[in-house]
């Protein structure tokens, strides 16, 4: 199975550094002319992976249409961009893996629902789980969930994508693999805010329990099964994402908690934090559900500039309640 991958950043590189310990080839979409040179010179991805050399056997290109020929394209933009990278060219029934993690604004739609409108004819899956890029890229020990309604799919995907330090867990649950993955990230946004204002370990904790709760709560009012929200692509990777500076969407929190404005810390960095702008996305569509959230509505207050201190005082004077749910 030979495999596309779509985006040059830090994810799309150590996937295709992943699906080339395969036999065949793999070809690496990106919109960087200097990532296509670096990858396909040096073996390198210097703007957004560079701690990791790659194999030879990954070639890089700026032309999309080269990914029509491939047997299965993991799609790896940031999620605000998806729908314009898919819309640009036609892959037929060539089977899509979403590897992005968010909402798409404007529209609400995950990013599966954004694919299927782009590539109609196309089978989807998903692949998320506790993975941040510099370690699957170093080949230390990782695993996923591969979520994808057509079984035998998503079994061969499974198997074609698995490598000794990679271990896929086929799932059918496509909308629970996905929602994990969007929200864990504007969650890990509030733990870095505890972390950043030195609010201490057990608020930490408390965050991500009640958060998961809020995480169970969206997810099952849109379909997603219980025992996915508790897996490697809810809970694994909202532990993951919510206790390491190697998180960006965490890191963006942390300089949330010292007092710095979300514009200037977005305006900073060329990496993605996708918390960012699935934020306010899921709280509009977590309102219109009538699905309690309270700490994604924090973190939008946040974002926006409220002053922590009031932020966490207004979480904290809540009405008391049973822990239940
Ligand atoms: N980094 C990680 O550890 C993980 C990331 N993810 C998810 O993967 C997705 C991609 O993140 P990541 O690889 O880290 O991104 P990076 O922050 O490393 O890189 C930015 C990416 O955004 C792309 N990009 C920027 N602007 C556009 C645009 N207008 N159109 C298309 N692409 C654009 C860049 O493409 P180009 O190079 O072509 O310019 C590049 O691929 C996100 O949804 C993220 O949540 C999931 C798991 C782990
Ligand atoms: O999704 C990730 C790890 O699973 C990466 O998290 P960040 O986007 O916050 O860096």
């Amino acid at each position: 199975m030979k495999i596309g991958v779509i985006g040059g950043g830090a994810w799309g590189t150590a996937l295709a550094q992943v699906a080339a310990q395969g036999a065949a080839p793999v070809i690496l979409w990106a919109r960087e002319p200097e990532v296509v040179h670096s990858i396909n010179h040096h073996h390198v991805n210097e703007l957004f992976l560079s701690s990791v050399p790659l194999s030879p056997t990954i070639t890089a290109t700026d032309d999309l249409d080269a990914l029509r020929a491939v047997d299965a394209v993991l799609v790896v933009a940031p999620a605000q961009h998806v729908r314009a990278v898919l819309s640009a060219t036609d892959f037929g029934s060539t089977p899509l893996v979403l590897c992005a993690k968010g909402i798409e604004a404007g529209t609400r739609m995950l990013v599966g629902e954004v694919a299927r409108e782009a590539q109609p004819n196309a089978p989807i899956a998903v692949l998320s789980g506790p993975t941040f890029a510099h370690e699957v890229a170093a080949g230390l020990p990782t695993a996923v969930t591969l979520a994808c309604e057509d079984a035998a799919l998503g079994v061969a995907l499974a198997e074609r994508l698995a490598a000794p330090t990679f271990r896929t867990y086929a799932s059918d649950d496509v909308i629970g693999a996905e929602i994990g993955g969007a929200v864990k990230n504007v969650l890990a946004i509030g733990c870095g805010v505890v972390e950043g204002a030195r609010l201490g370990q057990n608020a930490r904790s408390a965050l991500i329990a009640r958060g998961f709760a809020e995480m169970t709560r969206f997810g099952l009012a849109r379909g997603a099964r219980a025992e996915t929200m508790a897996g490697l692509s809810g809970l694994g990777d909202l532990v993951l994402t919510c206790s390491s500076t190697s998180s960006r969407n965490f890191s963006l929190g942390v300089g949330l908690g010292e007092g710095r404005s979300a514009r200037e810390l977005l305006s900073d960095r060329r990496t993605v934090a996708e918390g960012a702008f699935t934020a306010p996305v899921l709280r509009d569509a977590a309102a219109e559900a009538g699905i309690d959230m309270p700490v994604c509505e924090a973190v939008c207050a946040l974002l926006d500039g409220a002053p922590v201190g009031d932020v966490i005082g207004a979480l904290l004077s809540r009405p008391l309640r049973e822990e239940r749910g």
